[in-house]
């Protein structure tokens, strides 16, 4: 599949920096760069020095580099070329409008790029993803996740699954299309057999806590508790900023406030809260409410109690769940030396004033990250998209294992194929172009 049109983008981003590159794909791309550099065109995938003219009045505009990438082995699978750019906003502002005096081009839209590469084939819908994750990584998990995604190894195991249930279908298939012939008795019982361990595999698959997912979005972590106990002191020692206010007031924070945080290279959204207790105080009593809730959907409840006060506080918090919560005694500067009373579970001590404790918190934290997002062996499930896809395809075989009529089998098959292949995009992939594409900025 070609495109007529030819579309050219910054694909680096706005800004005063020492490199800019502008892409060009489609059937103009190599003509435009000879009508910019005055020259023929240089040796394939070969980077050269260039000046950069303006088409029309000549005028230098940079001196820079350029590429030529004849099609298929370009990034878009099109006719392709990159200009390497001084990475001014004039530099760039001055090429982009002589690119736009150039007849048979217009600036891309977002994720065109990505679009053209896909539909000629040079990615799967998995890859453009992963591809997309990788440009928004943040952290080295996400990173590494990205690239086995973008690698393909989602695509194969996908696809893996998709032609095993190909094949039992196309025997299937095969067998009722000769009605003439009696169906082996034991067609359905061998058809059964090769789709069992793919449905198994599936189930396997979807049974993994989220992991993939988790790290694509991050481990929600939510600080709790009693007023005054240091939760607003914590938050901003772990997100190394005041970001929120902190004073002897009880009650001084009201909103949930977020950070996004790096612990040891996985991705953590934290959360402070208002502190918890009954107020006829309408506002702060909000700030109770939304605490609640964002407590409710947390992957981890960091509660933060007084040293001074463990005992009095601790029956307070709300329905302690030991493997999903971290109990903090904080100001044990001020115990002097006093030890904890003994109360039944584990306390982290820690004093967000004297720094101590605090390293063994983050790594407490990172740990948990790490255990709830590394997925050892088979690569993670990383998207709700992949993840309805894959549990319909699941209700089909197992529908299809008690299906007795062999049309009946073969059609809960077809729909299994089905979805596993909207996964990679293989089928039915017109209404999900938008949305994939659409995480998309221009130039990518
Ligand atoms: N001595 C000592 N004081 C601390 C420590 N951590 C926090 N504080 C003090 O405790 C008071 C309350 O701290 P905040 O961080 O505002 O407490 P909070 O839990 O966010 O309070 P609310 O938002 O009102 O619920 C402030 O005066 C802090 O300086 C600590 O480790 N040691
Ligand atoms: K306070
Ligand atoms: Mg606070």
């Amino acid at each position: 599949m070609t495109e007529d049109s030819t579309i050219y983008a910054p694909a680096t981003a706005p800004g005063r920096s020492g490199l800019a590159v502008i892409r060009l794909s489609g059937p103009a791309a190599g003509d435009s760069l000879r009508r910019l550099t005055g020259e023929p065109l240089s040796e394939a995938r070969r980077i050269v020095r260039r000046s950069i003219n303006h088409p029309i009045t000549g005028e230098t505009l940079d001196q820079g580099m350029v590429a030529w990438f004849p099609a298929p082995r370009s990034f878009t699978g099109e006719e392709g070329a990159e200009l390497y750019l001084h990475g001014g906003r004039a530099v760039v502002a001055a090429v982009l409008a002589a690119l736009a005096q150039l007849p048979n081009l217009k600036l891309a839209e977002p994720g065109e790029f990505t679009r053209r590469a896909f539909l000629n084939g040079r990615l799967d819908l998995t890859e453009v993803e992963g591809f997309a994750d990788l440009v928004a990584a943040e952290t080295e998990a996400q990173r590494r996740q990205a690239v086995r995604q973008l690698d393909g190894v989602l695509g194969e195991l996908y696809g893996g699954w998709s032609e095993s249930l190909t094949t039992a279908l196309a025997r299937l298939e095969a067998a009722i299309d000769f009605p003439d012939e009696d169906l082996p008795a034991n067609l359905i019982v061998s058809v059964t057999e090769q789709v069992a361990p793919v449905a198994k595999a599936i189930a396997e698959h979807l049974a993994d806590g989220h992991r993939g997912e988790r790290l694509r979005e991050g481990l929600s972590v939510v600080i709790m508790g009693p007023p005054n106990a240091g939760k607003s002191s914590l938050f901003n020692a772990l997100a190394r900023r005041e970001a929120a206010i902190v004073s002897p007031q009880e009650g001084t924070t009201r909103d949930v406030l977020e950070v996004a945080l790096d612990l040891g290279g996985y991705p953590v959204l934290l959360a402070d809260t208002a502190g918890l207790r009954r107020t006829r105080n309408e506002i702060e009593a909000e700030g109770v409410r939304r605490a609640e809730r964002r407590a409710e959907d947390a992957d981890l409840r960091i509660f933060v109690l007084d040293a001074e006060r463990v005992a009095d506080q601790l029956p307070n918090l709300l329905n302690l769940k030991q493997d999903r919560d971290l109990v903090l005694a904080n100001k044990t500067d001020l115990l002097a030396g006093r030890p904890l009373p003994e109360v039944g579970l584990p306390l982290l001590p820690i004093s967000v004033r004297s720094g101590a404790g605090l390293n063994e918190l983050v790594a407490r934290i990172s740990q948990i990250a790490a255990e709830s997002m590394d997925s050892v062996g088979s690569p993670a499930l990383t998207r709700a998209r992949h993840r309805s896809a894959l549990e319909e395809a699941l209700v089909a075989l197992t529908r299809s294992r008690v299906a007795h009529d062999p049309e009946l089998v073969a059609e809960d098959l077809r729909l299994a194929v089905r979805a596993l292949g909207r996964i990679t995009g293989r089928v039915d992939v017109e209404d999900l172009l938008d949305r994939i594409f659409s995480e998309f900025c221009i130039g990518k």
